[in-house]
């Protein structure tokens, strides 16, 4: 029997002699082959110590600047009767890190250990993030076995990531470990002397390969590291804390709630990790994030490359990190962020004329004095000679610094350009071509032009100079129409400086108040939301603009159409009228060659053509998709067809045309300047656009008051009053995303000041409700208002009615009575005579009569829903002063409740009114 199992023995054990042998234990092992068991059986899968992971900590400085890489060694391979195996389903085996003692290596971001009291006591002081030691601190680890690359949750299929197929247990992709010990052996073998861009190469396929194993999903959760479980007296682990978390079961997670406490919903606010996109509520993220060493991440992501999606979001802090670090903390792990390596864009996802960039490469990139904007993973091409950057097919979209060695040599084909004219070997698009002839640039014969960085170009094989491209009168404005970039020297730098400065102003102060907006269909929320982002300086972006400019020119295109839809109408029938008229008459008439002819809403043949191109595209639903190429080739036309007899004809009724809004007056009398090319928005465009905040989301602007500005006769201003320096937030809600009987309210439970919007102009207009019956919008305001006080999630907010279009409700009150709206039949108010000179003052009296009669109206309705004060303004929306006025009357509102005994009067008050002022 010995010699058998001495012939299993390993080479040394084999000389075992007799005596010894007794000193092995041997087990033996059947395969069962009895019935099936109801319970899990364990298995205990030996830790492999090639997969235990290691940091990676070249940061892309280093590779350039400092040549010793810092290292963490392996850990070693411990003990496997100090493991726990995990419990979880039987036919995975965990491979489970040891907790105590070195194994707490295996920690590479040791965890923030901060009691909320703690912070209380301590923050503000001292920049860098207290970390405790790693024992005694939070909770359990566990790995995803998968490493999911193509990975974006979104809000809906979070929940199912997060418990989907993966198994618990901790297991480290080789992947990234051979990448990362090659990283250690270069470190270690790489001597200071070494060049930079040797370092570069070498280390490149490392770091490439780690970055390749993508992104991961949080499969566990971590334990409350204040729960007693969690550490013995000595700071030592306990059994219980190496117990990995089982996934929560898919239907205990509601939608939209904390990845670790499972509270809150879609509305919490809730910081995400930017591998995974697993979302934490602000009682969660410390525990769950640790002391964000490589920025936002999960404590189980640190180490794993971004999700690419995000990439825009690095080092952008949010409103929820102000509040639980010290601006020097933030700062720093914004930092971070942006700068560890791990957070870099994987040079292989960026291809650079056909070719996968390298380390080196993506490095020189994005360090050269003007780099590319924005770089996300893609194909791009450049020409090193002038420093035109684009995306591969397309035109350039930036000039970049030039002479850079990356990527390969530029292709003909590059930018898909079809014109036979080259610039540096590459042949340029229609935009271009057309660029060079309005910039003077002879191009006759299709040449072959050389442009050098700083503009000046030249025939190829030519040794004369022709000229300089950036030199040029109007070439700015020549580019800026063809969307073309300009060298950054010739850009509007201070307008960039100013918007920078304006957001870093905003970030530095607290968002103390929310406000909620809301009201029904066409009541002025969006107007009034676009004029708080006017009033208060934050800024629209230059993409935003950029959108805006096309949904203005598309709605005014929309417009025209209607008119020439309605025009069509207009000359059926007058021609139906002739063919009336000529019947009538017996005998030959002159009616009879009118018939034949054009009238006065007929357009020449060219117009006509345009005006069925134009219908025929509003019909296929298109117009949109025709931007911006139509601006450049309709513009001629639109003001052809403006001066055309016929379309103006039709212009002079548009009044009839019931499809056509109101607002289309504005944007149709600027037609020629809008259909432009060069047009450039205002911000009355921006404010009487339609669509431009979306009509059933949720929209959210941040801002603060501007300090009023000191004059000799008011009161000193108190600077060091923080109520000057409140932030707010005006989150603008449609009813429709708040579901049947406003349930989603309950999202809004944080909210301070509720702002409420009718319009004045409902009471006598009406809408198709979705059982086919037609309402009075004044009473379907009236309903939703008393939806939004009943609920109980407002049951003691305060609430702000705005009475908007005040400066309609005067026009309309000529023409149609406010009796007409069964809720305000009794509105009956004796108008005495006014002679012609002071009409004017009777009808606006009449308007203010009318708007307190609403106004008490609903006051009236509150008070018996909620027996508390409600607070009315009128505004015109349209008006920026107005709206400013209603906005710091919600401010005052919000102080009042602060400090109930002041009573606080100034001129906004008498905006409000009082229950006493009835009809
Ligand atoms: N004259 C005038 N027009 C206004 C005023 N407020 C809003 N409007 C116009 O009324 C229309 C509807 O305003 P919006 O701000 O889009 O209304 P909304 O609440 O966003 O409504 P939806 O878009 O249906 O969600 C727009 O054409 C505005 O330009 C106002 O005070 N006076
Ligand atoms: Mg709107």
């Amino acid at each position: 029997m010995a010699s058998i199992l001495r012939s299993f023995m390993p080479v040394s054990s084999s000389k075992i002699d007799d005596h010894d042998e007794y000193s092995v234990d041997y087990s033996f092992a059947m395969e069962y082959s009895g019935p099936a068991v109801s319970y899990d059986i364990p298995q205990v899968v030996p830790v492999d110590v090639h997969r235990i992971p290691t940091a990676a900590v070249v940061s892309m400085a280093s590779m350039l600047n400092n040549l010793s890489l810092p290292v963490i060694q392996p850990i070693v391979k411990s003990d496997h009767s100090s493991k726990k195996v995990a419990k979880g389903p039987s036919k995975v085996g965990y491979e489970v890190a040891e907790f105590r003692g070195s194994g707490r290596k295996l920690r590479q971001n040791p965890v923030v250990d901060v009691t909320d009291q703690e912070r209380a006591t301590d923050g503000g002081e001292g920049c860098a993030p207290r970390v405790s030691n790693g024992t005694g601190s939070s909770g359990t680890l566990g790995f995803s076995d998968s490493h999911d690359e193509s990975h974006e949750i979104s809000e809906s299929s979070e929940i199912e990531e997060l418990n989907g197929v993966h198994e618990l247990g901790v297991e480290i992709s080789s992947h990234a470990h051979q990448a990362n010990s090659q990283l250690e052996e270069h470190s270690l073998n790489t001597s200071a002397s070494s060049s930079e861009v040797a370092i570069c190469e070498e280390v490149e396929d490392c770091v490439n390969e780690t970055s390749n194993c993508g992104n991961r999903t949080p499969v566990v959760t971590f334990r409350d590291p204040h729960s007693s479980d969690i550490t013995s007296e000595d700071g030592r682990l306990d059994e219980q804390d190496i117990v990995v978390e089982r996934p929560v079961a898919r239907s205990d997670v509601k939608k939209g709630s904390c990845y670790r406490c499972f509270k809150g919903n879609r509305f919490t606010e809730k910081e995400g990790c930017i591998v995974c996109g697993a979302k934490y509520c602000s009682n969660c993220v410390l525990r769950a994030m640790g002391t964000m060493p490589e920025g936002r991440k999960c404590v189980t992501c640190i180490g794993y490359a971004i999700d690419e999606s995000k990439r825009g979001s690095l080092g952008k802090s949010s409103r929820m990190l102000k509040k639980l670090f010290t601006d020097c903390e933030l700062k720093q792990i914004m930092r971070n962020e942006i700068s560890c390596e791990k957070n870099q864009l994987p040079p292989n996802i960026v291809s650079v004329n056909g070719r996968p960039l390298s380390v080196r490469e993506l490095v020189l990139l994005q360090n050269c004095r003007n780099p590319p904007k924005k770089l996300k993973p893609g194909r791009y091409w450049y020409d090193k000679e002038s420093g035109f950057w684009g995306k591969e097919s397309q035109q350039p979209c930036q000039i970049i610094s030039p002479r850079l060695d990356v990527g390969d040599p530029i292709q003909k084909n590059a930018s898909n350009g079809n014109t036979n004219v080259l610039i540096n070997g590459r042949e340029i698009t229609k935009n271009e071509l057309l660029m060079l002839k309005m910039a003077g640039v002879h191009c006759e014969g299709y040449p072959h032009l050389w442009v050098s960085a700083n503009g000046s170009y030249q025939e190829e094989g030519q040794k004369n100079v022709m000229g300089k491209l950036w030199d040029k009168s109007r070439i700015k404005f020549i580019c800026a129409a063809l969307s073309l970039p300009i060298p950054s020297e010739l850009c509007d730098e201070e307008v960039e400086k100013d918007a920078e400065k304006v957001c870093s102003d905003d970030a530095d102060q607290k968002v103390v108040n929310k406000l909620l907006l809301v009201g029904c269909d066409q009541s002025g929320t969006s107007t009034i939301f676009k004029q708080a982002k006017i009033l208060y300086n934050v800024p629209f972006s230059g993409d935003e603009r950029q959108n805006i400019k096309y949904m203005i020119q598309t709605n005014l295109y929309r417009y025209i159409g209607i008119l020439l839809e309605g025009r069509e109408q207009f000359e059926e029938d007058c021609l139906l009228e002739l063919r009336r008229q000529y019947l009538s008459q017996p005998g030959p008439s002159a009616y009879a060659q009118q018939i034949g002819e054009k009238n006065a809403y007929s357009l020449s043949q060219k117009l006509k053509a345009f005006s069925d191109w134009l219908l025929q595209v509003m019909m296929s639903g298109n117009l949109e998709a025709i931007f911006p190429a139509a601006t450049r080739e309709y513009a001629p036309l639109v003001e052809d067809l403006l001066k055309d007899k016929g379309f103006q004809a039709t212009y002079s009724r548009r009044n009839e045309l019931l499809l056509l809004p109101r607002v289309a007056n504005y944007f149709l009398d600027r037609a020629v300047e809008i259909s432009r090319v060069d047009y450039e928005p205002s911000d009355m465009d921006i404010l009487y656009t339609e669509g431009i905040t979306s009509s059933n989301g949720v929209a959210s602007v941040e801002f603060s008051f501007p300090m009023p500005s000191q004059d000799g006769y008011m009161e000193p201003i108190d600077h060091s009053d923080p109520i000057m320096s409140y932030r707010y937030q005006l989150i603008r809600v449609h009813p429709s995303s708040l579901g049947e009987n406003c349930k989603w309210l309950e999202m809004f439970e944080d909210v301070d000041l509720v702002l409420f919007c009718v319009s004045l102009t409902d009471y006598d207009e009406y809408y198709v409700n979705s059982d086919g019956v037609c309402k009075n919008k004044m009473i379907a305001s009236k309903n939703l208002f008393r939806s939004i006080v009943t609920h109980p999630t407002f049951a003691q907010k305060d609430f702000l009615l705005i009475l908007n279009k005040f400066d309609l409700l005067e026009e309309k009150l000529k023409q149609v009575p406010l009796s007409q709206c069964e809720w305000f039949q009794e509105f009956n108010p004796l108008m005495s005579y006014h002679p012609p000179d002071r009409q004017r003052s009777n009808n606006t009296s009449l308007a203010q009569r009318a708007f307190h009669y609403i106004g008490v109206k609903f006051k009236r309705l509150f008070d018996s829903l909620s027996e508390r004060k409600l607070y009315v303004s009128s505004v015109t929306a349209l008006e920026g002063d107005s709206v400013d006025k209603a906005l710091k009357y919600g401010r005052e509102i919000l102080n009042w409740k602060e400090e109930k005994p002041r009573v606080c009067v100034n001129e906004l008050s008498f905006e409000s009114i009082e229950a006493s002022t009835s009809s």
